[in-house]
Formats: C-alpha cells, sequence, structure tokens
C-alpha cells in the first residue's frame, strides 16, 4: 500500500482526494491535516465518507509524520507549498502540489501574478509540471509535481493539438471559459453566496487572471513560440465544471481537425474526443476525470471553435493529481479513477 499524506484536508479539493482515493486500491491515507479542525474525525466532517476513515482524524501539518508518507498531497492555498516542500523532498518522499506554487518556471512571473516574494525558487527546477498529456515521461521520474489549474487544464488539452501540428495562428488565441462556484475554493465570500451567484452570470478579471500565465507558458511550449491569448473566465450558477470555448484561426482549411484531435488523443484515457458535431456538457464529466472535447469549423471558414469540458475538481485537481500519483509510482494510470460520470 503506498502511504499518503495530505496537508490541507478541509477545503474542496482536499476532500475530493479523500474522495478519489476511497476507492484506490493501492493507496492509503496515513495524514491529513487542518489547523482548524484538530482532532476532527473525517467522517463527522464529511458524512459522505462514513464507513471510510472511520480511524482517521485532522492533525496540524508535522514534516515528521508526512515526510513517512510515500507520497504528500498540498491541497492548500498557494504559499503553503513553499514553506513546507524543501524540508520535505528532504525526507525522500514526493509531493503533488495542487496549488500554484511550482507551476510558473519563472519565479518573478509567479511574484508579479500573486503578489507576494516566491518562496521556494530553488526548488523550481526540479518541479515537473503534471499535465499527463504532455508530460507524462517527466512526470515518471519527478519528486516535485504541479498539478495544472481547472481553466489550464480545460484550455491546454483543447487548443494544444492545433499548436503542435503548427495549424493556429499563435497571435489571436481566445480562451472564453465558464466555471462553477466551487472553483472559489470552499472558504466563505459574498461572491460565492447562493443569492449572489444563482440566476446569474458573469466575467471576471478580463484584464488578467492569474491563470492567463499558466495557460500562456504551456501554449508557447506546444507552439515552439511566443502566444498572444485573450483569456476570460466568468463565473457560473453551477457547482462544479468547466466549459472552455477556444477560437483560433487556422492557416490550412484543408486538414481533417476531427482526425487530428482524434489521432492526438487516440491513447489518452482521459480526453474524449467526441463524434463531429458534438456538443460536450460539464455534466457529462461531473464526478469523472475526463475531459471531453469537441472540434468545429463553423461554415467551412478558418475559424475554429473547440469546447472542452472538465469537472474542475477532478481533472481540473484532485483527480488529476491523482493520476500524477499513480504514473510517478509506475502504477496502472487509471488506478482509482475509472469510474464514469454521474451524469449522462
Ligand atoms: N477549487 C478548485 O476548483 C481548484 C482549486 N485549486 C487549488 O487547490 C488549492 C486548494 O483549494 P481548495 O480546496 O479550494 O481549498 P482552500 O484554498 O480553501 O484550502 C483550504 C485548506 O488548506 C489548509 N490551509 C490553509 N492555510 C494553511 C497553512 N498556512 N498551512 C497548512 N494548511 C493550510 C486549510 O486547513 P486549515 O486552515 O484548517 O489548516 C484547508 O484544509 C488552492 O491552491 C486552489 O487554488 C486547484 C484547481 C481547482
Ligand atoms: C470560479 C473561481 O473563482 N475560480 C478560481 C480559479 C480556480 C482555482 O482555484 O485556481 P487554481 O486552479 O490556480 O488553484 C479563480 O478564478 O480564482
Amino acid at each position: 500500500m503506498i502511504k499518503v499524506g495530505i496537508v490541507g484536508g478541509t477545503g474542496y479539493t482536499g476532500v475530493e482526494l479523500l474522495r478519489l482515493l476511497a476507492q484506490h486500491p493501492e493507496a492509503h491515507v496515513e495524514v491529513i491535516t487542518s489547523r482548524s479542525e484538530e482532532g476532527m474525525r473525517v467522517p463527522d466532517m464529511y458524512p459522505n465518507l462514513r464507513g471510510h476513515y472511520d480511524d482517521l482524524a485532522f492533525s496540524v501539518p508535522d514534516v515528521g509524520r508526512l515526510g513517512a508518507c510515500d507520497v504528500v498531497f498540498f491541497a492548500t492555498p498557494h504559499g503553503v507549498a513553499h514553506s513546507l516542500a524543501g524540508e520535505l523532498l528532504a525526507t525522500g518522499t514526493r509531493i503533488i502540489d495542487l496549488s500554484a506554487d511550482f507551476r510558473l518556471r519563472d519565479a518573478d512571473e509567479w511574484s508579479k501574478w500573486y503578489g507576494q516574494a516566491h518562496g521556494a525558487p530553488d526548488l523550481l527546477d526540479q518541479a515537473v509540471y503534471g499535465l499527463p498529456e504532455v508530460n507524462r515521461d517527466a512526470i515518471r521520474q519527478a519528486r516535485l509535481i504541479a498539478v495544472p489549474g481547472c481553466y489550464p487544464t480545460a484550455t491546454q488539452l483543447g487548443l494544444i493539438p492545433l499548436l503542435e501540428a503548427g495549424l493556429a495562428d499563435t497571435s489571436t488565441l481566445i480562451a472564453d471559459c465558464k466555471s462553477g462556484v466551487s472553483g472559489a475554493g470552499r472558504g466563505a465570500s459574498v461572491g460565492s453566496l447562493l443569492g449572489e451567484s444563482s440566476e446569474s452570470m458573469k466575467a471576471y478579471t478580463v484584464t488578467g487572471h492569474r491563470h492567463l500565465p499558466e495557460i500562456r507558458q504551456g501554449l508557447q511550449l506546444a507552439a515552439k513560440g511566443p502566444v498572444g491569448l485573450t483569456f476570460v473566465p466568468h463565473l457560473t450558477p453551477m457547482i462544479r465544471g468547466i466549459h472552455a470555448t477556444l477560437y483560433a484561426t487556422v492557416k490550412d482549411r484543408s486538414v481533417d481537425l476531427q482526425n487530428l484531435f482524434s489521432e492526438r488523443y487516440a491513447n489518452e484515457p482521459f480526453v474524449d474526443v467526441l463524434p463531429k458535431g458534438s456538443h460536450p456538457e460539464t455534466r457529462s464529466v461531473r464526478g469523472s476525470n475526463m475531459c471531453r472535447i469537441a472540434v468545429h469549423r463553423p461554415q467551412d471558414g478558418d475559424l475554429v471553435v473547440v469546447l472542452s469540458v472538465i469537472d474542475n475538481l477532478v481533472k481540473g485537481a484532485s483527480g488529476q493529481a491523482v493520476q500524477n500519483m499513480n504514473i510517478a509510482l509506475g502504477l496502472e494510470e487509471t488506478l482509482g479513477l475509472a469510474h464514469p460520470a454521474l451524469m449522462p
């Protein structure tokens, strides 16, 4: 059994890790931390987990106990993994960080977008960006994995086939993305109140969201050059889900895009390219680690519209984190993640 530690067990991504790992045949959660809920038993806080984790209680983060685990997930706000990663890596454990702490290659860029100094620039060289569809080989060797953000996962998976093939005009990419409110985390905030977020929809941070540099970094690697990207996130009245509508102008209309996408993801267990003409729904991935993609070229013009949907808490966070664990530890990649979505 793989011994698992989770730092930050009381947020949405922490409890989603618990839900997924409860079904994982090779993993056992040994430590789960919360400073505010120290001593509380997991099933007492999360009734959906009654019958699982009956002997597990939240404890304060302790490097000795976490370091005795084979893998430690960080499901914490940014900055926390910076402060503990160095000490933990020295114990020999692996770190899978769901926060943004190690996603950007450039520490100064990170400081600019996150509004604080980078707390562990010396570890950036060994951090691997955990998008398996791009970095699987590096993930196998990694000891420090940065799990991509939710918008970045949906957007990169939707645009990468066009960029890798050199088909898109890279100066005018557009990512028009919608998220459910769980993307904002479990902490109380006015914007997440039912009365504020239901029966309404709004764009936010149009001038620049902190996922912009992360998405751009990944797209530039795929395009092997600079990209111009406009990224507009929206908050929508649903709990889970990301819907990314992606626009790119193609240089060559003769290429069979359906074939391009199907071949690019033919061996990917968690990317499903839908038949021509499809419109994926967020509910078709709810609770699952799948990204469903459809590619369109309206009126046979040169503007391509890619539709990409994920569950922000699964492929956009905790499911992708478990997928990374499976790869890094040499397990079957789909272990504990093969269940279908909750809804059709
Ligand atoms: N929600 C989503 O859809 C997605 C979230 N993410 C990222 O995942 C991370 C977790 O997000 P989310 O699950 O929403 O929860 P929160 O960001 O609300 O994190 C809460 C958890 O972190 C713990 N925590 C907070 N501060 C510290 C600290 N200084 N030291 C140790 N533990 C701390 C909290 O427990 P306590 O304070 O009791 O110790 C709690 O368990 C964030 O970085 C988020 O950006 C990534 C992709 C998608
Ligand atoms: C709806 C909503 O508020 N979403 C969050 C993004 C999700 C998130 O938690 O960010 P990371 O993926 O970087 O961890 C936001 O826009 O800040």
